[in-house]
Formats: C-alpha cells, sequence, structure tokens
C-alpha cells in the first residue's frame, strides 16, 4: 500500500478504522477477543456455497445488508437485517454480506449477530480489515469470510490478515480494482477473487472493469464481480465474461420485494 496513490476517501476510512480498533482492543484485549472467535464454533463454509449455487446451475449470489454508504446515502429506512437475511434465503442467494463498518455504513457488529442467526447462509463481514484483532473480532460476531481490499493493504499485511483468517477455517474475498492488485491478490491463497467495479475516486461503478479483470482470473480462482450490478441483463453481462459469482447490495435493499429481486438475479444466470 502506497498511501500517496490511494484516494482521500479511503484514506480518511483507514485513519479511523486505526482509532476504533485500538479503542476496541482497549475495550476487549487481544488475548480475550482470540479466545472469544475460537469459543464461536464451526464456520459456515462461505466458498463451499459459492461452488455448490454454480455448480448447480445458479449465479452464486452474495446478498447485501446495509442501510447506507458514502455513494448511496441512507439506502433501506426502516432496515431490518433478520428480515432481510431470510428474504435472501428464500430468494436462494447462496451467502451474505452484512456491512459492519459504522462512521460510512452506519453498520454495526449486531446486525451480522443479528442476519447470521436469522438464517444458514455463511456470512462475510464487510468492513475495512487492517489489523489481526478485526479477524479475530469477525470470527467472535460470528463471520465466516473477511474482505481484504487490496487497495488498502500491503502483501504483507494481506498475508498476515489471511493466515488469521485461514487458522480460524474462515473464508477471504480479496478484492481489487485494477490489474496490479489482482497480481497482488493471486500471491495470497484465496480462491475468492473480487473484481470491484467501483472506482474509489470518482465512486463511480464501470461493469467494463470487470469485463476487463474478469477474464485474467486463473481457472483454478473463482471471480465474484463486485458493486454497480442493477438487473439480470448486468448479471448475464458478468457472466458472459466468466463471472458466476456476484456480489450485489444496492439495487436489491432499495427495491419493495427484496426476494423477487434477489431470486431474478439468481437466476440470471
Ligand atoms: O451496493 P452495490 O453497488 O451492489 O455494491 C455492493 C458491494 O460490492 C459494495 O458495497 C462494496 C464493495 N467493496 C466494498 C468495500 C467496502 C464497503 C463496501 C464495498
Amino acid at each position: 500500500m502506497n498511501a500517496d496513490t490511494l484516494p482521500d476517501t479511503l484514506l480518511r476510512i483507514l485513519a479511523d478504522k486505526e482509532v476504533e480498533v485500538r479503542e476496541r482492543a482497549a475495550a476487549t484485549p487481544l488475548g480475550e477477543m482470540e479466545k472469544r472467535a475460537q469459543d464461536a464454533g464451526k464456520p459456515r463454509d462461505f466458498t463451499g456455497a459459492l461452488c455448490n449455487a454454480v455448480a448447480e446451475g445458479r449465479i452464486g449470489l452474495i446478498a447485501e445488508i446495509k442501510k447506507a454508504s458514502p455513494s448511496g446515502g441512507l439506502i433501506r429506512e426502516p432496515f431490518d437485517p433478520a428480515g432481510l437475511a431470510k428474504a435472501y434465503e428464500a430468494a436462494g442467494a447462496a451467502c451474505l454480506s452484512v456491512l459492519t463498518d459504522a462512521p460510512y455504513f452506519q453498520g454495526t457488529p449486531a446486525d451480522l449477530v443479528t442476519a447470521r442467526s436469522s438464517c444458514a447462509l455463511p456470512v462475510l463481514r464487510k468492513d475495512f480489515m487492517i489489523d489481526p484483532y478485526q479477524v479475530f473480532e469477525a470470527r467472535a460476531m460470528g463471520a465466516d469470510c473477511i474482505l481484504l481490499i487490496m487497495a488498502a493493504l500491503s502483501d504483507a499485511q494481506a498475508r498476515e490478515l489471511e493466515d488469521v483468517a485461514r487458522g480460524l477455517d474462515m473464508s477471504v474475498l480479496a478484492e481489487v480494482h485494477d490489474q496490479r492488485e489482482l497480481e497482488r491478490a493471486l500471491g495470497l491463497h484465496t480462491r475468492l477473487i473480487g473484481i470491484n467495479n467501483r472506482n474509489l475516486r470518482s465512486l463511480r461503478t464501470d461493469l467494463a472493469t470487470a469485463e476487463a479483470l474478469v477474464p485474467m482470473v486463473p481457472a483454478d480462482r473463482i471471480p465474484v464481480a463486485e458493486s454497480g450490478l442493477r438487473d439480470p441483463e448486468d448479471v448475464r453481462r458478468m457472466a458472459a465474461v466468466g463471472a458466476r459469482c456476484i456480489l450485489v447490495g444496492e439495487h436489491l435493499l432499495r427495491q419493495a420485494d427484496v426476494t423477487e429481486a434477489a431470486r431474478a438475479m439468481v437466476q440470471a444466470g
């Protein structure tokens, strides 16, 4: 990671995150958090759930639960993580993604706990991971997968965070936005490579990003097209270049009938 080249939004988020982690670790020390992670029970198989969906001819949908975002403002109100988890599960989603970042997405760890206990789907903790403490914390709250944003991490940091996740039997989604980040992500063990269509500088989405990068993902990895997917046609665009797994939030969360909208995407492939 090179701080000179990072977009301002990401820099600000990461600086805030450092303070947040320090405060949390002061309240619950690392040793205690490690113990809670060990005692959290077996994780659900996040990667396996995506593979099963694709093997059965469906789109592997990671359906996102978030109240707000920097680009979308307030997205869903009233916000009901339990109801959303059940709706996504009924629609045939393979996995959930739950925002736990408070300052920028109005998320909380409680949203993840509530969503996960309301369904049988594996859950990604969607947050800005910079410290091993957060990985133990993620497992302690029940998360089955963590997100590693390559733009926000050095190679050494990414490796260290992945090692902790692997030690806890969690999956890892490595997120990239350009070829350089993709090459760095391929140095990790994880098979899950997220291609983020959102440019963190402009905050705009462009599906051409995934169209360019998905074909560069080796066959032993699983590309996941992320951000900006609005309808089954967009899903087909991603599947056409080889991404049969997708991560969708805002479009689904703005619908009155979340189940119907999610089902249409799952069946789009
Ligand atoms: O709501 P969308 O456009 O469908 O996007 C979902 C997801 O990809 C997006 O929330 C996201 C992708 N990478 C992130 C990193 C941090 C926070 C959020 C994200």
